[in-house]
């Protein structure tokens, strides 16, 4: 398999760090080569772990084993652990269109990206939500049909409703919504992680689940029907389920991903529960994507306190989503 692309994201940020950390790792924890695209100084700026310039994915393999392969991407200013700045994010957001554009060209098996600020993109003409919406842009996919997925050992989440404010997740949870996130995670499911039968669950969005409507219609408005339709369609669902006890050890045996109605109902429970090695993966797009389920951390920055072990996670889980698609893609064939 090629090797596997890492965007380097802010380079103010404990990017740089966590991949260089990553890579001191490949052996003890069997990491498949990769290498990083963004700017070398940045690692250089935290890390003595040796690098070696590529301008060519197919040089990786056989650095690898010593030294960490970097695409480099010069910023024009000097870069400053902690201290982002528009040159810093010009480069995170060059390194992303890069690492997409070599994964498509099937130059990399798959994407890792590290945190990005999008405060700081927004400032470099990055008009997207987030990472997420930006590679399905690139892939052709519209952002709806791109599924944020959080993943851990212990619990997967999907958010319904991603980046937007409170007030405009009532008009964005549609039936018709709920219905293509919960297709495409089953899906994805199947082919990335090589769940036959995917078992999903919904949580409500209003207190205990809406108490038949007593607290909220949206359950009953939204949520029941498209659960009715997908089930139609012979897909395991179940719900709505209370929000507040979907994510105890007793329930979470009982489903493989829970889609929750908003942002912080998906990502609360997986950052409680498997903060350091928890991915943040995007679903139904033709390409693996992957990325640590943390920010970039800006004030840890230059100080060697940032824990790899999500990095880990996410490049471990990239490789492993390649794998499955590539035997999943070959089953189908098969017959
Ligand atoms: N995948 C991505 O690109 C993501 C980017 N962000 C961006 O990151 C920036 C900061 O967001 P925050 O909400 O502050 O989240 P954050 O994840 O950067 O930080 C939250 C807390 O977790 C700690 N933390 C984060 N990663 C850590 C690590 N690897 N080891 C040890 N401690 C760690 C931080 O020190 C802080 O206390 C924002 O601009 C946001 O847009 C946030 C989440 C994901
Ligand atoms: N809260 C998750 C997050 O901010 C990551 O978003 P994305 O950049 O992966 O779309």
């Amino acid at each position: 398999m090629k090797p596997l692309a890492v965007t380097l994201g802010d380079p103010s940020g404990i990017g740089p760090e966590i991949v260089a950390k990553a890579w001191s790792r490949r052996k003890s924890d069997q990491i498949m080569p990769f290498f990083a695209i963004g700017s070398a100084a940045s690692i250089q700026a935290v890390s003595s772990i040796p690098v070696v310039a590529i301008t060519d994915p197919n040089e990786v393999i056989s650095i690898f084993d010593q030294a960490l392969p970097v695409w480099d991407i010069p910023s024009k200013e000097t870069i400053i652990p902690g201290k982002p700045n528009k040159a810093g994010a010009e480069v995170a957001f060059a390194a992303l269109e890069k690492g997409v554009a070599l994964v498509k060209q099937g130059q990399a098996s798959a994407l890792v990206t590290a945190p990005v600020s999008k405060a700081e993109l927004y400032q470099v003409g990055f008009t997207f939500p987030g990472q997420t919406e930006f590679v399905a842009n690139r892939c052709g996919i519209a952002a709806d049909d791109a599924v944020m997925m959080l993943a851990g050992p212990d619990l997967r989440t999907v958010p319904l409703t991603i980046h937007i404010p409170y007030r405009d997740v009532l008009e964005q949870l549609t039936p018709e919504l709920i219905i293509s996130r919960a297709r495409v995670t089953v899906e994805d499911l199947k082919r990335n992680f090589a769940i036959p039968s995917p078992r999903l669950v919904v949580a409500g969005l209003n207190p205990h689940a809406g108490e038949n409507g007593t607290i909220g219609r949206e359950e009953i408005d939204s949520i029941e029907p498209a659960i009715r339709q997908l089930q139609a369609e012979n897909i395991d669902i179940k719900g709505p389920f209370a929000a507040d006890t979907l994510f105890s050890p007793r329930a979470r045996a009982t489903y493989d991903v829970a889609l929750c109605p908003t942002h912080d109902q998906a990502l609360i429970p997986i950052k409680t529960i498997n903060f350091d090695n928890g991915v943040n993966t995007t679903l139904g797009l033709p390409i693996i994507r992957t990325s640590p389920d943390h920010g970039t951390a800006f004030p840890l920055a230059g100080k060697n306190k940032a824990d790899e072990g999500a990095m880990v996670a996410a490049l471990v889980m990239a490789a492993n989503s390649a794998h499955n698609r590539q035997a999943y893609a070959q089953n189908s064939i098969d017959g």
